[in-house]
């Protein structure tokens, strides 16, 4: 094993359920500056949910998600992926199992084609050849980007540059995919494009929006953050129903939208 290596994370015994795929327990985080921005967060993802993390401006969502793969760390509490604790032994593996699509797929994308942004993960996990290039056009296809394999990112749309962004973490085949507000500055067409790929994936989603309408459409649970602390976790459409809490956490859903008159998450 070279050093940059992970060892073998922990395989569940025969018989036993998979572990869930996020658990996060008494998390808490101050930055160096002093300023405390988590104040001891619970909560636990079961494989394949799909979960929205809601919250005011400040309320601490970045702060939680850096944590989720190790980009911050030294707080206290506990974040597990898969069975493995979030820390150095595990990082190379960790940074595999939770692929994180930032706002700006232009953080993301830096090759001169997409094919190579796709191949660039798992290229430098050391696959190679044919396998690889099977693996960048399940991604591509994943997100019905296939036909722009040979083109520069930066020729693409917005919408197109954002596919593609969730195709270099699809890539790597993560436990859990974490998306930073997916819907912004996508039109609407995109914007339900975006929608139906993510749904028709088999993955776990934690999905970090201001958009509340998207989050009810995608997620059937709802993770409410504020002031560092976990306020709300339950089904999405009862949480935007509570005007109470969602004034009490400065959400507001935009004007005429009436979160009972739409199916959730499914
Ligand atoms: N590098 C930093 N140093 C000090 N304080 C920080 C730093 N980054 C963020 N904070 C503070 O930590 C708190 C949580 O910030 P965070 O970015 O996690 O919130 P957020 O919920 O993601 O907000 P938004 O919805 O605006 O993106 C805020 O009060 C913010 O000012």
């Amino acid at each position: 094993m070279t050093a940059s290596e992970s060892p073998p994370p922990p395989s569940p015994e025969a018989g036993e359920p998979p572990p869930p795929s996020l658990e996060v327990a008494g998390l808490a985080f101050a930055y160096p500056d002093g300023h405390q921005a988590l104040f001891g967060v619970d909560f636990t993802i079961g494989r394949g949910e799909r979960v929205a993390l809601l919250g005011p401006n400040g309320a601490g969502k970045t702060t939680l998600v850096l944590h989720l793969n190790g980009i911050l760390t030294g707080g206290a509490g506990a974040v597990t992926v898969a069975g493995m604790p979030v820390g150095k032994r595990h990082m190379a593996e960790i940074r595999r199992r939770v692929g994180i699509v930032f706002q700006d797929p232009d953080d993301q994308l830096f090759m001169p084609t997409v094919r190579e942004d796709v191949a660039f993960g798992p290229a430098a996990a050391g696959m190679a050849g044919a396998e690889l290039e099977a693996r960048v056009d399940r991604a591509l296809d994943q997100v019905g980007m296939g036909e722009f394999k040979e083109r520069p990112p930066h020729h693409l749309s917005f919408g197109q540059r954002r596919r593609v962004a969730v195709a270099t973490v699809l890539a790597m085949e993560p436990e859990i995919l974490v998306l930073d507000e997916p819907s912004s500055n996508l039109d609407p067409a995109s914007r339900r494009e975006l929608a139906d790929i993510l749904r028709s994936l088999d993955v776990t989603v934690l999905m970090v929006t201001h958009d509340l309408p998207y989050a009810l459409e995608l997620c059937p649970r709802a993770l409410i953050l504020s002031e560092g602390v976990i306020a709300a976790d339950g089904p999405t459409g009862r949480l935007l129903a509570d005007e109470d809490l969602m004034r009490a956490h400065r959400l507001e859903l935009p004007f005429g939208f009436d979160p009972r008159s739409v199916g959730t998450g499914r």
